[in-house]
């Protein structure tokens, strides 16, 4: 079976024009500074006094400057990591038709036909399915590669563990008690992007500008090529893909909850001319039904409530009617 898009992608010299963005949202320049201030925070002796309280005010001010940080030691064993990039690979590599859903409940398979703005696709392929309540969703997650449901559980249980130790770090940062975002952090939505090599990554993108409807979320990226890029100060920075590390961003559900103190970036992938690029993103999200709002503590007189509270699932409903709308900033209530 002839697999259409990567078919598509590999043989062409040059972008088809459905590939290509206007001049306001293609990348154009492609020469942008590799950004080595985002902090990469070395989660080693984070059970450690007094090594814990430093890597705690590490983490706050990368949320509140960047909304993003790598993490490295961060106890994700290397093999863990490697096996489920590998079986990915292999996902991607099987024909159209092994690779699409015929369950409505099941996965999402996207080939980069399916996604569309202003009748431009990007240069990606995606799958992606919820991790939550994870025995229940595994049975509708893919049988083909046959390791696929093993080796992902494993990861998406590394996943669960990590997010635990990094929300506890963050609450703390925020003088929010430990366990203040437990509750609002049990859902894991999981997402592999990828995205072949273009012969022109000044025209088109892997994904578009876009901030993350999660509490957080974990990515994973996998080779050289610095895909991803994160708007600071009205810039484009890049963040450098690091041998064995997991970079963490702030998504809105926290910007939220955190009065604004730490923001929700808006960030995108482009694409590169020379390999091709992975990533697996683990969006850690509140259940449909948790109403999420300024944390109380940090309100005050002098700190006024600057969003409204919102029913998590809302922000799913929007994302349905308009997938745009849930991927913006949150709504201030002051602009
Ligand atoms: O591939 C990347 O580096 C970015 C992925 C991403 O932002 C997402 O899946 O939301
Ligand atoms: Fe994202």
């Amino acid at each position: 079976m002839e697999n259409q898009c990567v078919k598509r992608w590999f043989n062409v010299q040059s972008v088809p024009a459905d590939y290509s963005f206007s001049p306001k949202d293609r990348p154009g320049q492609l020469q942008i500074p590799l950004c080595d201030t985002i902090p990469v925070v070395d989660l080693q002796n984070a059970t450690k006094s007094p090594e814990r309280s430093s890597i705690v005010q590490e983490i706050f001010k990368a949320g509140q400057e960047y909304g993003f940080f790598q993490v490295i030691n961060h106890g994700v064993p290397e093999n863990v990591a490697r096996d489920t990039f590998n079986v990915f690979k292999e996902f991607f590599d099987m024909s159209e038709e092994d690779k699409k859903c015929k369950d409505s409940q099941g996965w999402i398979y996207m080939g980069s036909t399916d996604y569309a703005k202003d009748g431009v696709h990007l240069w990606r392929d995606s799958v992606k399915h919820s991790c939550h309540p994870l025995e229940e969703c595994m049975q509708r997650w893919p049988q083909k590669p046959t390791l696929y449901r093993e080796v992902v559980e494993a990861y998406v249980e590394e996943m669960k563990r990590l997010s635990g130790r990094i929300l506890e770090l963050i609450c703390e940062g925020l003088g929010l008690e430990a366990k203040y975002l437990e509750d609002l952090s049990q859902v894991q939505l999981l997402i592999c992007n990828h995205y072949p090599r273009c012969p022109e990554p000044s025209l088109t993108l892997g994904l578009l500008k876009h901030c993350d409807p999660s509490l957080i979320t974990i990515l994973l990226q996998e080779g050289n090529a610095c895909g991803l890029q994160v708007l600071n100060n009205g810039k484009w920075i890049g963040v450098a893909p690091l041998p064995n590390a997991l970079v963490v961003n702030v998504g809105n559900q926290l910007e939220i909850i955190s009065n604004g103190r730490l923001k929700s970036a808006e960030h995108r992938a482009v694409t590169n001319s020379y390999e091709t690029r992975t990533s697996i993103a683990t969006f850690i999200n509140p259940c449909h039904n948790s109403i999420v709002e300024p944390a109380k503590v940090l309100v005050d007189e002098s700190n006024p409530p600057r969003f409204a509270a919102t029913i998590y699932k809302d922000f799913v409903y929007k994302s349905e009617i308009s997938p745009d709308e849930a991927t913006k900033p949150p709504k201030s209530l002051y602009s």
